[in-house]
């Protein structure tokens, strides 16, 4: 049995989220595992001198479970894909099964030890008057107060791009202002090839 596990990072409103449901979508057996979903409680979270909750940083996350996640699929992938409701299809024979597991967010190439659990690794980025533009049109659980992307979402992402550049290597830069068909088409070949590519059974 192949695995293959397919980072999708980027910035805040770069695209993840819509890149890899796309991606789920096209690629048989897969299955995503979002790392907003795994946001500590609001309530827990520090505010800084500002009065801004400290939500960009590694330390708002429970990566604990989200690691407990990703070994729940690595240790066995079609069970994972059972209780995530996706019951593996379009499998041909057993020794050609691949199963790809997505993993989509903000800090996963930040965080060292998922990090190197990546087979690849895509990073979604789009300017700073475009990226302000959309989030200005989400709306988060808290929603962001008012000053809240200058004051914090964009100096902590300067900061978080930095230490991730010093310690992440094979990081392929995406433009998220191209189509989301032309991202997911790029994306797409460039993960087939990696499926098609014989490797060790882990
Ligand atoms: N290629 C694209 N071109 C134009 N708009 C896009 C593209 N991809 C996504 N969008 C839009 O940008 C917004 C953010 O997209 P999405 O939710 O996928 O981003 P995200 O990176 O997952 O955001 P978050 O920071 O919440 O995790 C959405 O309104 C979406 O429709
Ligand atoms: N619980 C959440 O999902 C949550 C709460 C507050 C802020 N955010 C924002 O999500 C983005 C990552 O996708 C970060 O920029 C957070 O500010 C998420």
């Amino acid at each position: 049995m192949k695995k293959l596990i397919v980072g999708v990072g980027g910035m805040t409103n770069g695209g993840k989220s819509t890149l890899s449901r796309s991606l789920k979508e096209k690629i048989p057996n897969s299955v995503i595992i979002a790392q907003d979903s795994f946001f500590k409680d609001d309530s827990v979270v520090p505010v800084d001198g500002n009065g801004f909750k400290q939500f960009d940083t590694l330390d708002a996350l429970h990566m604990d479970a989200m690691m407990s996640q990703v070994d729940a699929w690595r240790r066995d992938p079609q069970a994972f894909l059972k209780e995530a409701g996706q019951t593996a299809k379009r499998v041909t024979s057993s020794a050609n099964h691949v199963f790809v597991l997505i993993v989509e967010g903000f800090l996963i190439f930040n965080h060292r030890p998922l990090n190197q659990l990546m087979n690849k690794r895509y990073f979604l980025e789009i300017p700073y008057d475009i990226c302000k533009k959309r989030r200005s049109l989400r709306v988060y659980k808290p929603p962001d107060p008012p000053g809240y992307f200058d004051g914090h979402v964009w100096p902590m992402y300067l900061r978080n791009r930095q230490e991730m550049e010093s310690t992440a290597t094979g990081i392929l830069f995406l433009d998220g202002l191209k189509s989301k068909e032309e991202l997911l088409a790029a994306v797409y070949q460039d993960v087939s090839q990696e499926i098609n590519t014989p490797r060790e059974e882990d």
